[in-house]
């Protein structure tokens, strides 16, 4: 049995399907502040409850879980510098407690949904593993500070764990309110006809991976040991090239509107991801598919 925390949210519910599409048994864990009832795999187990929760184990047979899969989170970068605390309280205290719960039910395999954020500012191009942490934002190192809590619960009790860092990850159920995707903003923008936002010069880039191959990362860490793992394309997309790949795939005929760059985001960014690959991962779906699944869902959904 496989508990997956986050599981009714953007990147949880896809990792979930495919437990399920390759037979596994899955718990869901999920409070629904930012998951959606609709996300929810019907042949899982669902369990409506906060992962800071003293009292989990009174709602989880947790005697039955092999591994959990650790997704729920505080996601949104800006708020978390308007909000460190409940960040932390989120991202680390909540990590704490699902382990405490691992140590105390002798639950044997984690695997983490960290961040990009966690690098800050790149020092070099592409970004790897051994990079200095230097985040920028509190999201930034409440996810370091989430790894650091799992290393440590394996030098103490033995869990063994999976880290994969994910960059930029898009795709459907990415809600384009809610989680700050620029590609799902500028799908719903353009399908409604309005013009996005770019914020500076559009010269700033990013590693867009689809939300299927982070599923797909998570299954094959089941068999990955005590591994720290980039999640990510290996390709640097610039804001402005992504405008123009939704706008062509929408047949958009509006521009952009050019605004003000936002503080304190990283100018250039993307992953190394040579050690994903020796480890046998590469994603499958390139920007322009992923794009292309993402408005046919988008458009499906809203209107
Ligand atoms: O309307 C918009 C929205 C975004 N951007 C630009 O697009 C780039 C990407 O912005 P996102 O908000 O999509 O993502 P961030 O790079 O800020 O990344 C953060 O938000 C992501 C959400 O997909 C992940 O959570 C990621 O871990 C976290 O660092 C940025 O340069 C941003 O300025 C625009 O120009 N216009």
């Amino acid at each position: 049995m496989i508990l997956v925390t986050g599981g009714a949210g953007f990147i949880g519910s896809h990792i979930v399907d495919k437990l399920i599409e390759n037979n596994y048994d899955v718990i869901i864990l999920d409070n629904l502040t930012t998951g959606n009832k609709n996300n929810i795999n019907p042949k899982a187990e669902f369990i409506n409850a906060d992962i800071r929760d003293k009292d989990l184990d009174k709602k989880i047979n947790f005697k039955d879980i092999e591994v959990v899969i650790h997704q729920a989170a505080q996601i949104n970068v800006r708020s978390s510098v308007e909000n460190p605390i409940y960040d932390g309280d989120i991202n680390v205290l909540g990590t704490t407690n699902i382990l405490e719960f691992m140590r105390k039910y002798d639950i044997n395999k984690i695997i983490f949904a960290s961040s990009v954020g966690v690098y800050g500012e790149p020092n070099y191009l592409p970004v790897d593993e051994n990079h200095p942490i230097n985040p920028l934002s509190p999201y930034g190192l409440s996810k370091y500070v989430g790894e650091e809590y799992i290393k440590l619960y394996n030098r103490l009790y033995g869990i063994e764990y999976a880290i994969l860092r994910y960059s930029n990850v898009y795709g459907e159920r990415q809600d384009p309110k809610g989680e700050a995707g620029v590609i799902s903003i500028f799908i719903d923008k353009m399908l409604k006809n309005e013009n996005p936002i770019i914020f500076g010069d559009g010269n700033q880039t990013r590693d867009f991976v689809y939300v299927g191959d982070v599923a797909k990362a998570n299954i094959m860490a089941l068999n990955w040991k005590n591994e720290t793992v980039n999640i990510g394309t290996g390709k640097e997309t610039s804001v402005n090239k992504l405008f123009n790949i939704i706008k062509n795939e929408i047949g958009f005929k509006g521009n952009a509107i050019y605004d003000k760059p936002r503080e304190g985001e990283v100018y250039r960014i993307y992953l190394d991801i040579k050690k994903a690959e020796s480890l046998g991962w590469e994603p499958e779906v390139d920007l322009k598919e992923g794009i292309k699944r993402v408005v046919n869902w988008m458009k499906n959904i809203n209107r």
